[in-house]
């Protein structure tokens, strides 16, 4: 039972896999919906097929879940950090072990390349590895008084966290999220995007595997509704949410009725800032790592790309050159770079984008179309040309809104005091990007970005140990490094009174 979706995957293939076990998870095992009520399909976005069905959680649902966690929380955080620590290495290992079959589940639901999953599986056995390492030097302070007495602070959990993902990332999020909070002696209710919804109950089969207490990390399955349950529960301690704006808001908001801890991993519209000085070709590859990834569905990626005046025809000509190179098609083939994007509305947003941003008076100078593979079976798929937009303007639909799909948009500047100034000149803050080879310059540009991180050189570099997050509406709290326990733990102050006590009354 445990493994039964990821035993069937050796031998699938794209438009072969069906699931069909419950993907909620709670009290050490997988748990059948309530009641089949508002089923919504599931879709495999490289055929257009029905992969499962995602029945979301309701009040009940919700509450036996936090229930399970709590109890969970009870036990784990009881142990030492290093004990914490031996189980979640074992947690890592099996990941390891499973890394291609994972992937591979993976990729059939979320329409990324397997090339991009095997590196999502990677980052997700890495931050379990990387956070059971901090589980056992998490320390306080010893402080000392006048007349001996002394006070001493104690980092402790927070309690049951939640974590509410997006589809962009399944299995990297649910991890990302759960490592460090696990890591500090919580436990993790997790509600997945109800478009992305089979790999984290796997995780927590894994988790369980490793030895974890019953409950310490849950999947509830459900969209909004069962969102905002989490976020009112009264015993949830923090919710750590990624995804886009208004969702972001609303969370928040949620949170505040009942003061919980607010993570906020929102969306971005990222400067890439390209100077004439700049070692060219390595430029334009890093235009394409910071558009392509993930059929350009990536909170971070550097979609205002500012290209200095005098190299634009020749930074034009190689990036619509490579792009158009770009194989768009299965995307569990090994030489495919580019797969489907998430959903149908997703795909005719983002072609909406493109028409708008024409009818603006942009120039589409490659993709933006619709792809139909020439596999039969691929052509329910939501595939799509990636493309690049040259003649933007800072005013564009395309220039100002995050599309969350394949598209660059490309604008021409003059000096670096304009470009700065435009650069910043959105409401976002997720990331930013510099590419030249002056120093002095890189790191003048790096401090004025209004932006959470900012990349020299390359784009879209993050691996665990680098703390992500954003700055303005991009939201707040960091993910990944070291900080990240400091928003999974507090700080308990003991003060310790070695004479007597001096009363005033
Ligand atoms: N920054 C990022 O990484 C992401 C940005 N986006 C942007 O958002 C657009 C819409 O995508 P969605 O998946 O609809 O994003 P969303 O922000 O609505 O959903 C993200 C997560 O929040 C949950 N959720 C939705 N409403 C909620 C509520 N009221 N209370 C609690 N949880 C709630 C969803 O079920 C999902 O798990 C995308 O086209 C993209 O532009 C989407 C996903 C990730
Ligand atoms: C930083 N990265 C790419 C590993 C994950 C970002 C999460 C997101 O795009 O939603």
């Amino acid at each position: 039972m445990a493994q039964s979706t990821l035993d069937s995957m050796p031998g699938a293939s794209t438009g072969t896999v069906v699931v069909t076990e419950p993907l909620n998870f709670w009290g050490g095992k997988r748990v059948k919906p309530r009641q089949e009520k508002n089923a919504e399909p599931v879709f495999e976005p490289a055929t257009g097929r029905v992969l499962c069905q995602m029945v979301p959680c309701g009040a009940e649902e919700v509450d036996e879940a936090i229930q399970s966690a709590y109890a969970a929380y009870q036990k784990w955080s009881k142990m030492a950090g290093m004990e914490r620590a031996r189980v979640m290495l074992e947690a890592a290992r099996i990941i390891r072990e499973r890394r291609e079959k994972l992937a591979k589940l993976e990729v059939i639901n979320n329409g990324k390349t397997i090339t991009e999953a095997l590196g999502n599986v990677d980052f997700s056995w890495k931050s379990i590895e990387y956070y059971a390492g901090l589980a056992g030097t998490l320390a306080g302070q010893h402080i000392q008084l006048p007349g001996g007495a002394f006070a001493y602070s104690r980092r402790e959990p927070l309690g049951v966290c939640v974590g509410i993902g997006a589809w962009n990332f399944p299995i990297l999020l649910a991890t990302l999220k759960s490592a460090p909070a696990l890591a500090c002696g919580n436990a993790m209710v997790y509600k997945p995007s109800p478009m992305a919804p089979v790999t984290a109950v796997i995780l927590a089969e894994i988790y369980k595997e490793a030895g974890v207490p019953d409950g310490l990390f849950c999947v509830v399955q459900g969209g909004a509704e069962t969102g905002s349950l989490l976020c009112h529960h009264p015993k949830v301690a923090k919710v750590s949410f990624t995804g886009s704006v208004p969702t972001g808001k609303k969370v928040m908001e949620m949170s505040a009725k009942s003061v919980k801890q607010v993570t906020l991993e929102l969306g971005g519209k990222s400067p890439l800032i390209i100077f004439k000085d700049c070692e060219l070709e390595n430029a334009v590859k890093g235009a394409l790592m910071a558009n392509f990834l993930t059929q350009g569905e990536v909170c971070c990626n550097g979609t205002r790309v500012f290209v200095q005046r005098e190299i634009m025809p020749q930074f034009l000509e190689e990036v619509v050159k490579r792009t158009k190179a770009i194989p768009v098609g299965d995307p569990l083939l090994e030489s495919t770079r580019m797969g489907a994007l998430i959903s149908k509305p997703q795909l005719e947003k983002v072609l909406g984008f493109v028409s708008q941003a024409k009818k603006e008076g942009a120039r589409v100078l490659c993709g933006g179309d619709p792809f139909v593979p020439s596999d039969p079976k691929l052509k329910g798929g939501y595939f799509m040309s990636p493309c690049v937009l040259d003649n933007c303007r800072d005013d564009m639909t395309c220039v100002k809104e995050e599309i969350f799909g394949p598209v660059m948009s490309v604008l021409p500047f003059d000096t670096e005091e304009e470009v700065i100034k435009r650069a910043n000149n959105t409401t976002f803050g997720l990331a930013s990007g510099v590419f030249t080879r002056d120093i002095s310059r890189a790191h003048r540009v790096a401090a004025s970005m209004e932006a959470g991180t900012c990349f020299i050189n390359n784009y879209n570099i993050s691996p665990i140990e680098l703390p992500f997050g954003g700055y303005k509406m991009s939201g707040f709290g960091r993910e990944n490094g070291q900080v990240t326990i400091e928003y999974y733990s507090q700080l308990k102050t003991v003060v310790v009174e070695m004479g007597d006590v001096e009363s005033l009354f």
